[in-house]
């Protein structure tokens, strides 16, 4: 077991409340557990008891305690939880007498970090466990719990171990050189073995996509002339007037932004300001400079557009890529719309006043924004796991060309491809990714 010293976090999360959680874990968390309590504790049982320090008798709280033995516990090691009132105060005189017992605080994910190292989990387990914390739709828990279940790891690691099987023959044959003709017949055996292997990594590749949408979320910036109705219609979608809104061209300057639950993807939707070509002052340019930057970087466009107005729309059309949105505002003024606009943008008519038009566009927008997206299989969530599942499938590539003419570098080839599937799950290179994965984690996970 890897053995560190004893750590201590408030696992709730942090302010008032009714209980609060706090966690010990390390080599001392069962002896200074059982010093505030005054009596022995029974393993996993939780006890009524009076937290009390043990230097002069004074009463911390009262709450329940229990203990875990190792390895049975989150981190693997011994750990000591007890449920306190959610006190400032009650915490403050906790955290004191713990590091007078020769606890320290623990550091963000440190708890997991701690799991991780005992193999109560694995790489892939432990950033499941951090997205299902983060987790805002039922799609995102959804993934993450399944995640966490090992699915990706199953399949990472049943990938592993074929292409180290696939392998094996190749270093036998590297290792006995001169026994006749048996590279020919292994080149027969592990060529279509390692052409399959490649195809099933890439058509995974190629499903997994919607993975990381999950998790991660899309951008959509609205955007549009002056007056189009952008802030009204973000107003209009989240429900609230989280945008001003009024018949003075250029209100909005800064970029306001909220986020939706589209269909279970998390949908981070910014209003902008008006973008147009006449005169302007140096703040308004700045709120253009910043409509067009957000314009170019958002995963998808909506260009919303009064059919009435006198304002150029050409500065707007031109930030449309296909697949983006072209939105005909104020449908209650009954003006009627072009028929032409520009080849592969989805097209609406609506009314963010009355509301005639504003379903149907919703509908279409989930489709393009989580169309296809469910969390049922393995997934890569993070570009980590798809950087090492390229990584592999380039690996098996190389091996395909090599196995007939250099069954030596085949063989370099494969294990490169299994060492890039092993980094999913951290069975290697673990080190090398700790850092970018735990700094994420919040203190007391
Ligand atoms: N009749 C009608 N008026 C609307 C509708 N949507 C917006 N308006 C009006 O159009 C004007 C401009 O609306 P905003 O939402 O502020 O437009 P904007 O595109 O955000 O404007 P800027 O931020 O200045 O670029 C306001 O007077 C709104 O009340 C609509 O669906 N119907
Ligand atoms: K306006
Ligand atoms: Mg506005």
């Amino acid at each position: 077991m890897h053995r560190g010293d004893t750590i201590f976090a408030r696992a709730s999360g942090a302010g008032k409340a009714g209980v609060a959680v706090y966690r010990l874990s390390g080599p001392e968390s069962h002896n200074i557990a059982n010093q505030l309590v005054g009596k022995r504790i029974i393993n996993r049982e939780a006890v009524l008891v009076a937290l009390r320090d043990p230097k002069d008798g004074a009463i911390i709280d009262r709450g329940l305690a229990i203990l875990f033995e190792n390895p049975k516990s989150f981190t693997g090691e011994d750990v000591a939880e007890f449920h306190l009132h959610g006190s400032h105060a009650v915490e403050i005189s906790l955290y004191d007498v713990l590091s007078r017992l020769g606890a320290r605080p623990a550091e963000a994910g440190e708890f997991t970090l701690r799991a991780l190292k005992n193999g109560k989990l694995d790489l892939a387990q432990a950033e499941a466990l951090a997205d299902l914390i983060d987790a805002e739709t039922t799609l995102q828990k959804k993934q993450a719990l399944g995640q966490l279940d090992g699915r990706l790891s199953a399949v990472a690691d049943g990938w592993r171990h074929e292409i180290l099987a696939v392998m094996a023959p190749l270093e036998a044959d590297i290792d006995f050189p001169d026994e006749g003709d048996v590279p020919a017949a292994i080149a027969e055996a592990a060529g279509p073995a390692i052409v399959r292997l490649r195809e099933s990594l890439t058509a995974f590749l190629e499903t997994s996509g919607r993975a990381r949408t999950i998790r991660e979320g899309v951008s959509i910036a609205i955007i549009g002339p002056p007056n189009a109705g952008k802030s009204s219609l973000v107003n209009a979608l989240a429900g609230s007037e989280i945008a001003i809104v009024s018949d003075i061209a250029g209100t909005t300057r800064d970029i306001v932004e909220t986020r939706l639950d589209l269909g279970g993807v998390v949908a981070s939707i910014a209003d902008t300001a008006g973008l147009h070509g006449a005169h302007h002052d140096a703040i308004e340019a700045e709120g253009m400079r910043r409509a067009r930057a957000r314009a170019e970087g958002a995963d998808l466009r909506v260009a919303v557009l009064d059919p009435k107005s006198e304002f150029v729309s050409r500065e707007t059309l031109d930030l449309l890529k296909p697949g983006d949105f072209l939105v005909w505002s104020k449908a209650d003024l009954g003006a009627a719309i072009p028929t032409q606009s520009p080849t592969g943008t989805i097209v609406h008519q609506l009314s963010s006043k009355s509301g005639a038009g504003l379903s149907a566009f919703v509908t279409d927008l989930t489709k393009a924004v989580a169309g296809g997206a469910n969390a049922d299989g393995p997934a890569l969530t993070r570009a980590r796991h798809v950087r090492a599942v390229e990584d592999a499938i380039n690996a098996l590539a190389r091996a395909e060309i090599n196995i007939t003419r250099a069954p030596e570098l085949a063989a370099e080839d494969a294990r490169l491809a299994a060492r890039a599937l092993g980094q999913i799950t951290g069975a290697v290179g673990v080190e090398d990714v700790l850092g970018e994965i735990f700094s994420s984690f919040c203190i007391g996970k």
